[in-house]
């Protein structure tokens, strides 16, 4: 196995490779671009014009992803998987991946797009870095440009595996939507305002189409055996080396609309959920979600669900998501 095709292994130990550039017996060029972040260049023929971010990690306790990207790279490294296309691959906070923590001192997921500046630390350097990254990657605006965000979710949930499309100009591609839908994701939720996430951070400034996937519950590494992403994995092969995906059915994507937000403001914030609710289950109209310091969060919406409780959240933080279903486009 070629060193760089260790990044994982390498990233966990906090070591830098010797070589930072590697070739594939297939012509495939490796470079090590910094801590955690790997440039895959295939050779000129076989470039597709396609950019491809692939990351996980944002969050230190979400390794079933991560692993998924490793099996990618194993596969790469060793010219299993010929890549047709650019990509990007990015393991997102390396500090908290060692500490198999979701973060060390801010939620890295919301310090792009500027969120950085008011934080400080690991992440706040971190977000700076990647955003660095991602210029010196999304160059050329002639090349299609694709961000996937791969995370797991601290709940369990009635829809297993989903993903959040960051709000963007132009409506998801029917392409995306049965390539989604192909991977094994089973609804989408659309953002409606700017989001400070990595994925909001590639569509926003960088014009990509950018999804975050939520793949089933977090986990530590080597206990993710019971998660299927075989669907995922096959998805990301045939795109990785430019093949037909498999084929997939948009209309069986449950579509979602992020209805409200619900905020953790003060010290005070009791969210009216038990620990043992999962993602998106249904909420009584007229129940009482949650309260902070004068103020009441009381459903309103007609066949509302929650998404991501989480009352431990910093202050200002989302403590979570009500949504509503959307009408099929
Ligand atoms: O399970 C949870 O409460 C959070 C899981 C998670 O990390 N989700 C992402 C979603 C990002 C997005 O809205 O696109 C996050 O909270 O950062
Ligand atoms: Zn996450």
């Amino acid at each position: 196995m070629l060193a760089l095709g260790r990044l994982l292994e390498l990233t966990l130990a906090a070591r830098e490779p010797s070589e930072k550039i590697q070739l594939c017996a297939d012509g495939t060029r490796l470079q090590w671009r910094d801590e955690g972040v790997l440039l895959v260049t295939p050779p000129a023929a076989r470039d597709n014009g396609c950019d491809l971010l692939l990351s996980a990690g944002i969050h230190g306790n979400e390794t079933a992803p991560v692993e998924l990207l490793e099996r990618l790279l194993h596969g790469i490294a060793a010219a299993r998987l010929r890549p047709a296309l650019r990509l990007l691959l990015v393991l997102g906070n390396p500090a908290a991946l060692r500490s198999g923590e979701r973060y060390i001192g801010y939620d890295l997921n919301r310090l792009f797009n500027g969120g950085h500046e008011l934080a400080s630390g690991p992440e706040a350097a971190r977000a700076v870095l990647l955003e660095q990254q991602l210029a010196a990657f999304f160059t050329d605006p002639a090349r299609r440009r694709l961000h996937l965000d791969l995370h797991t979710a601290i709940r369990g949930s009635r829809i297993e595996q989903f993903a959040l499309r960051p709000a963007a100009a132009a409506a998801p591609s029917p392409a995306s939507l049965a390539a989604l839908q192909a991977a094994g994701i089973q609804a989408l939720l659309l953002h409606n305002g700017v989001s400070a996430t990595f994925s909001g951070l590639s569509s926003r400034r960088f014009g990509a189409e950018a999804f975050t996937l939520e793949l089933g519950r977090a986990r530590p590494f080597g206990e993710n055996a019971a998660l299927d992403l075989s669907r995922l994995e096959a998805v990301l092969g045939a795109l990785i080396e430019g093949r037909p995906l498999p084929p997939g059915d948009p209309a069986r994507l449950q579509l979602f609309a992020i209805a409200r937000e619900v905020i953790r403001h003060t010290p005070a914030f009791r969210l009216h959920l038990d620990e043992a609710v999962e993602n998106f289950t249904a909420l009584a109209p007229g129940s009482l979600l949650a309260e902070d310091e004068g103020r009441q969060w009381i459903v309103e919406e007609a066949q509302a669900r929650i998404v991501f409780p989480n009352p431990r959240v910093a202050l200002g933080q989302r403590a979570g998501l009500i949504v509503v279903p959307a009408p099929q486009s």
